[in-house]
């Protein structure tokens, strides 16, 4: 149970029976501050907004915390009448909608609070419920022989609330008899390998696979993914699983929940496995260079890792290679992503990254967001590789080795992508729907149809290639690139990077690319009781009618998401979000008059639907 009393974050912890207050003070400006006394909270500088950050943590180990998350202060308890300990359902566990905490295929929530407005619905019962749930959702799925339990192996990235988080998942595993193996700081990748990976001095492969991410969101989310060797569970999975969570939660009793603590001890080990994964990392290199042990000797290269789980790219997989990694920046794990956003699609990150390359006269910059699923990178002139460009990239050095085969992209990729793909490289665009999850099935679901696919490639910078078990991984894309450096230096190729500048040479970008996020009011009266979809359905089908009234737009003949259409030199796309009441717009074109004209088309429709927020696409309007 968390109550907020005088702004100050009170919480239960179960199994000690009391509350706990803690509070501190974060942000840039006040990294060597102490935790703020309980009495002057009030005085706590501005952050994020202006708004005083007051965050919650128990059991959190100092050695995953920067200085300034470690000076909690603890304060007396507070009884509540109806916390007594009880054999029957615990009651003051708070009433929790768990199907809301599904998003996609993974599962997302507030895992601190303190920031207004974002309530706790990642409490440590609701984690333990889940994992519980997983469990048992893993146990029916595999053949559980009784001599020997089924394994799962827990993994996070550096969220301050991840050990908490860690701890509750291990004793919702524990408790529904499976083993937990802790792997501590891990990469989203390599928990799923550590399905595949045959190492029994690892205790590999486990069953089922859990980490604890909310990649490049704030920091007072947090969420899960899951994994078996079949790959990340999909949609339909998550919702069993969360509806097993609810029937689990409801029947939590105190001595329920104390037993699973025990079982967690009783059942827990721990296991170094990022040593194993990025030793593969190190393997696939040296192999493709032809077993040369440094390939990248004398090769400058910088990673940013935006303070996430990425650090360990560096020095466990570069500095082997034989790469200087000088210079590499943010690679200190720190939950509250004081120096940017770890998400290779937001501007400043890959500005932080394209500085750090120039600054030390780096021949390639690498960046990967917090939980390493996803990548981009920088050559030498700080040109960007990410979005279209990493997949021109990416496209270009499959495609030399897999000739005419099919890149499946998500839908808001480029039409200069597909004519390079298909006209410069000889391959085919399958453009799909957006999130990872979908182009990764759709490839495999190609390949089963006799079409060939070898990678599947998100403009989010997610990319899963077929030779790696579709495994989506930010670090494996990356190693791909350091083969495609290597191989050229021992083909006698000098130049550093410009051997993949040159490899998406030709590639045309439009000279405007903006994305727009209208959102719909879901209180809006206008919704008559239905839902955002629904709603935002009728907003597509309209402006579908307004297209095709007007001459000057085309319909894309194939599409598998929203309204695609092309005009005025350019396109734009307006589709539903995979998660939120939102439509995302994406317009592209060779001017902003162009992109101005586009942006028109859709507002005469858009703008019949008063629950949509149309006040960016208005803002765009009036820019010149
Ligand atoms: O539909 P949107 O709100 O733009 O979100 C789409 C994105 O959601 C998540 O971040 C997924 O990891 C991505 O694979 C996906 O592309």
């Amino acid at each position: 149970m968390a109550a907020i009393v005088v702004n100050v974050i009170v919480a239960k912890n179960r199994l000690s029976g009391t509350n706990e207050y803690y509070s501190y003070q974060s942000g840039r400006d006040c990294c060597s501050a102490a935790a703020a006394p309980y009495n002057h909270h009030r005085n706590l500088l501005p952050f994020h907004g202006g708004k005083n950050l007051l965050a919650w943590r128990s059991g959190i180990s100092s050695m995953h915390l920067p200085k300034y998350q470690t000076a909690f202060v603890k304060r007396p308890p507070i009884y509540y009448c109806n916390a007594a300990s009880s054999t029957t359902a615990v009651p003051y566990l708070d009433k929790v909608d768990f199907m809301k905490l599904q998003n996609g295929s993974d599962i997302r929530g507030v895992a601190v609070p303190g920031v207004e407005g974002e309530p706790v619905t990642l409490t440590e019962p609701v984690t333990e419920a889940i994992a519980a749930a997983f469990s048992a959702w893993l146990s029916e799925k595999k053949k559980v022989d009784a001599s020997k339990p089924l394994k799962v192996s827990v993994g996070h990235d550096s969220r301050i609330s991840a050990q908490v988080l860690q701890d509750a998942v291990t004793r919702g595993v524990a408790s529904a008899g499976l083993d937990v193996v802790q792997y501590g700081l891990a990469s989203t990748p390599a928990m799923f390998n550590s399905t595949l990976t045959e190492d029994e001095a690892f205790l590999c492969p486990v069953d089922g696979a859990i980490m604890i991410t909310a990649s490049h969101l704030p920091f007072n989310r947090n969420g899960f993914k899951f994994f078996t060797n079949a790959g990340g569970l999909g949609k339909a999975d998550i919702k069993n699983i969360l509806e097993r969570a609810v029937d689990i939660y409801n029947s939590f009793t105190d001595e329920g929940l104390m037993k699973s603590k025990g079982k967690a001890s009783e059942s827990l080990k721990r296991v170094d496995y990022m040593t194993v994964y990025t030793s593969d990392l190190v393997k696939a290199v040296r192999k493709a260079a032809g077993n040369i042990e440094k390939p990248l000797e004398g090769f400058h290269i910088v990673v940013d890792a935006g303070n996430g789980a990425g650090g360990f790219f560096a020095e466990k997989v570069l500095q082997p290679l034989g790469a200087i990694t000088s210079g590499s920046q943010f690679l200190e794990p720190d939950g509250m992503f004081p120096n940017h956003i770890p998400n290779p699609e937001d501007k400043a990150a890959m500005k932080a990254i394209a500085q750090a390359v120039l600054e030390n006269k780096a021949d390639l910059g690498i960046i990967f967001d917090t939980d390493v699923d996803r990548s981009a990178a920088v050559d030498s002139t700080a040109r960007e590789f990410n979005r279209n460009r990493l997949i021109a990239l990416m496209s270009a050095i499959v495609l030399e080795e897999h000739p005419g085969t099919t890149i499946v992209t998500d839908s808001v990729t480029s039409d200069g992508l597909t004519t390079f793909i298909e006209n410069k490289l000889g391959g085919k665009h399958h453009r799909f729907k957006r999130g990872y999850k979908n182009v990764i099935d759709e490839a495999v679901r190609l390949n089963s149809v006799g079409e060939e696919s070898h990678l599947a490639i998100e403009t989010s910078g997610h990319g899963a290639l077929k030779e790696n078990h579709w495994l989506d991984d930010g670090a494996y894309l990356m190693v791909k690139v350091l083969n495609k450096l290597a191989s050229a230096r021992a083909s006698g190729i000098a130049g550093g990077s410009k051997v993949l500048t040159d490899l998406v040479e030709g590639l045309q970008e439009p000279r405007v690319a903006v994305e727009l996020r209208l959102k719909i009011d879901q209180n809006h009266p206008d919704l008559k009781g239905g839902s955002f979809r629904e709603y935002g359905e009728a907003v597509l089908k309209l402006l579908e009618n307004h297209v095709e009234s007007d001459p000057k737009l085309q319909k894309a003949p194939v599409n598998y998401e929203g309204v695609r259409v092309s005009g005025f030199g350019g396109w734009f796309l307006l589709r539903l979000s995979l998660h939120d009441p939102v439509l995302p717009l994406n317009i592209e074109a060779s001017s902003h008059e162009d992109a101005v004209k586009l942006g028109l088309a859709v507002a005469s429709a858009v703008k019949k639907f008063p629950a949509l927020d149309t006040s960016a696409l208005d803002k765009f309007l009036q820019t010149s």
